[in-house]
């Protein structure tokens, strides 16, 4: 079998250590900055950064309306911490004007952590990810705070009292609300690649 394409949103974020993570996990990878480049990919990467502005980036380069479509469309994607935001259907604390592209059935929480813990790292189990706990990185992160019945909660960690879902899925949708691009652990892009070799 080929190789799946997977192309990494390349608006703002850590799009070469996503590629170089797709690309060790048996994937082609490419950079998604334009319309016509997003009709070439069979999947997506989303990195973190600010969620409102790779919305606002989004509209800009006239990707918004073909990223719903593709997601709506069952197009596999990868979310990871403001790519996490970008997938959910319903954004807690956003900017007023602040859109999402949608297709995850969740309520997100942005900065969710609080100020004291703004970044902040622990080791997570991880349904599904074998080989032991991964190193979770997480940056001005969000946590999902409520999940429709199609999500899965494949890890999740203690705060503010409450069990708060770091990893989800739903369907061929993955997000994470931290940054395994920057550990050097492949273990949830190889998940993500094998999702969409399934898909
Ligand atoms: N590391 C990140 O992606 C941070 C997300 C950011 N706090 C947002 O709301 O978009």
């Amino acid at each position: 079998m080929t190789a799946p394409v997977i192309g990494v949103l390349g608006l703002q974020g850590d799009v070469r250590e996503h590629r170089a993570a797709l690309e060790s996990s048996g994937a082609t990878s490419t950079v998604v900055r334009r319309p016509e480049e997003l009709a070439q990919v069979d999947a997506l990467v989303i990195p973190g950064g600010e969620s409102t502005t790779i919305d606002m980036l989004t509209r800009v380069v006239g990707l918004r309306d073909p990223l719903r479509s593709r997601i709506a469309g069952g197009m596999p994607v990868y979310g990871s911490c403001a790519g996490m935001i970008l997938l959910a259907d319903r954004v807690l604390d956003g900017h007023p004007d602040q859109q999402t592209l949608a297709g995850l059935d969740v309520t997100v929480r942005r900065n969710a952590f609080g100020r004291q813990v703004d970044s902040h790292e622990g080791d997570l189990e991880v349904r599904g990810v074998g080989g032991g706990p991964v190193r979770a990185v997480f940056i001005r992160a969000p946590w999902v705070e409520e999940w429709g019945d199609g999500v899965e909660v494949l890890a999740a960690v203690e705060a503010k009292g409450e069990s708060r879902p770091v990893v989800v899925r739903q369907g061929a949708l993955l997000a994470t609300s931290f940054h395994p691009e920057v550990t050097g652990d492949h273990r949830l892009h190889r998940l993500f690649v094998g999702m969409v070799t399934a898909a």
